[in-house]
């Protein structure tokens, strides 16, 4: 799925209305039977609904989702909110249309808000996508009204005071809902954890706007959603054998940190490699070989740290950096295996924070290398950023000035392409931001590396069921009690 900017998703409404061709009202009453039918999915008409309206197409959309809603038996109360003489025509018909059904109340001042029970639904249609500076003076004084109420609130399209495509200041006045029902694409706004509280549960619902000028409108972000994300699975082939699978590489542990090799190789393993070695410090020995026997083990001379690079010509993919630490041998390690390889990389957790201490590293990963920080460490590796959003081009930079593909771990994790294109993960959940989710991905993304995935579809699809095994994990252990364990035991496709 594409993700548009404000303007884009303006001239696709512009371009859906005259191709289509459908009227600008008749377009507002589909997107507006698009929210119902939502809504009526998950409420039924005991419950009472108060709708605010602004006086552009968002406030329309509630005119004309008022006017559905008493239709289908809900007691509903409509508020307009007078900050402005401007209104527009569809909010003037949709007004009109109301008249009649519905009594509309009008609030023109901050110490008349009516007053709203908890069992009552907040519909927010006050502003949407047409933000175009911050709210205040009677408008804030609303949001303030609607966000102290106790009951669900609910936005149409987009939180009101919230911007589609760039950040808002920490003091804006923006409504909290508790769900956001956005029109047919997701918003750039929702994928930052900045904005958590001010995106709530969103659902995107069709209404029908033109897929072909989505497929031609060009945008550097996407959402892997389900059909996105399975469209990459490759089918293993009746008469493919271990080798078809690739042999993948692990350098991972050190003592005291074993467990972060155990984890990323039995991901990796149940992520499909055909074979599999862990090169390990001594210590990791037995560790590895009990806890793991379908893996195949290189043992570094040093007892406690990885400090020799085992020689590398039978590897397809190499995976490094969980646990290893950064001692200064460990540092050569990783120089040497800049130097030598000739296979796909990817480069997690202490991988990184050596990258970070010797930045002539970063010039010596081969194009397409797999970078897989979490904020901390991409802040150690590329700087500080004063916003998500800026952390977010940081980040494009990084990878198109390195030629890498960085995967941004988080919820949405985004995956960043070398030509700066970011695919934001729609799998995964809080549960995940557990010890050792991270090794488990380290240990995927390998292990897909080694089946001849590019680097590119490796990171999309890796992220992506690492996230769906996180989200099997949740839902047969709880969030709270699932463990990195869990995701690996929930793998596979
Ligand atoms: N035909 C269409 O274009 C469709 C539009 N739809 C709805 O229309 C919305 C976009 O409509 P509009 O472009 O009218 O945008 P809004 O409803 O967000 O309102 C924009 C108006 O508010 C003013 N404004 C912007 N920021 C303000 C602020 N901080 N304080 C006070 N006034 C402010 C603008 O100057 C403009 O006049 C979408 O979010 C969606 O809800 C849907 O009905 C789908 C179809
Ligand atoms: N709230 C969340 N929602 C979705 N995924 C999450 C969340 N928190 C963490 N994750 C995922 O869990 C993983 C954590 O990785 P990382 O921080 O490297 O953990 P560790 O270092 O403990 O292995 C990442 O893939 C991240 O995307
Ligand atoms: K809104």
């Amino acid at each position: 799925m594409k993700i548009l900017n404000a303007g884009q998703i303006r001239a696709l409404d512009a371009y859906t209305i005259k191709n289509e061709p459908i009227s600008s009202a008749d377009l507002m009453e589909r997107a507006s039977q698009a929210f119902v039918n939502w809504f009526i999915n998950c409420f039924d008409v005991s419950k009472s609904v108060s709708i605010f309206c602004g006086k552009g197409n968002n406030g329309g959309d509630g005119l004309a989702i008022a006017r559905l809603l008493h239709a289908k038996g809900f007691q509903v109360r409509v508020f307009v909110i007078e900050y402005t003489d401007k209104e527009s025509d569809d909010f003037k018909q949709n007004l009109e249309r109301l008249a009649g059904n519905l009594q509309v109340q009008s609030i023109y001042e901050s110490h008349a808000m009516p007053e709203l029970h908890s069992d009552q639904i907040i519909i927010d249609a006050l502003l949407g996508s047409g933000l175009s500076r911050p709210v205040a003076g009677l408008l804030g004084d609303v949001i303030e009204h609607v966000n102290g109420a106790t009951g669900i609130i609910i936005s149409i399209d987009i939180a009101s005071g919230l911007y589609v495509d760039k950040p808002n200041e920490k003091s804006d006045t923006i409504v909290k809902p508790d769900h956001t029902v956005t029109f047919q694409l997701p918003k750039l706004a929702f994928m930052m954890p900045q904005n958590a509280e001010f995106t709530g549960d969103w659902h995107v619902v069709d209404i029908g706007l033109d897929k072909r000028f989505i497929e031609e409108t060009l945008s550097p972000y996407y959402y892997t959603d389900k059909p996105a994300g399975e469209a990459l699975t490759k089918k293993r082939g009746k008469f493919s054998h271990k080798g078809t699978f690739g042999h993948a590489l692990i350098l991972a542990g050190r003592y005291g940190k074993m467990g972060a090799a155990v984890l990323s190789s039995r991901a990796c393993l149940r992520s499909g490699a055909g074979l599999l070695t862990v090169h390990v410090p001594e210590c990791g020995y037995e560790i590895l070989q009990i806890s793991l026997p379908e893996a195949m083990l290189s043992i570094d001379p040093n007892q406690r740290n990885i400090t020799e690079l085992p020689e590398l010509s039978s590897y397809s993919a190499i995976g490094i950096g969980p646990g290893i630490g950064q001692e200064p041998l460990t540092v050569r390690v990783l120089d040497e295996l800049l130097e030598q390889i000739s296979t796909p990389l990817i480069v997690d957790a202490d991988g990184l924070n050596i990258l970070s201490k010797h930045p002539d590293l970063i010039d010596k990963l081969p194009e397409k290398t797999i970078l897989s920080p979490h904020p901390k460490e991409f802040q150690r590796l590329a700087g500080d950023s004063a916003n998500e959003f800026e952390r977010l081009e940081l980040a494009r930079n990084f990878a198109k000035k390195h030629n890498v593909v960085i995967i941004l771990k988080g919820a949405y994790t985004a995956v960043i392409l070398t030509n700066g294109d970011v695919h934001f993960n729609s799998t995964g959940n809080a549960g995940m931001a557990t010890g050792g989710s991270g090794d488990v991905l380290t240990g995927i993304l390998t292990a897909l590396l080694a089946q001849k995935y590019t680097p590119e579809d490796a990171a999309i699809f890796g992220v992506y069921q690492h996230g769906l095994a996180g989200d099997r994990a949740a839902e047969r252990k709880t969030k709270t009690a699932m463990i990195a364990s869990d995701i690996i035991e929930n793998l596979g496709w």
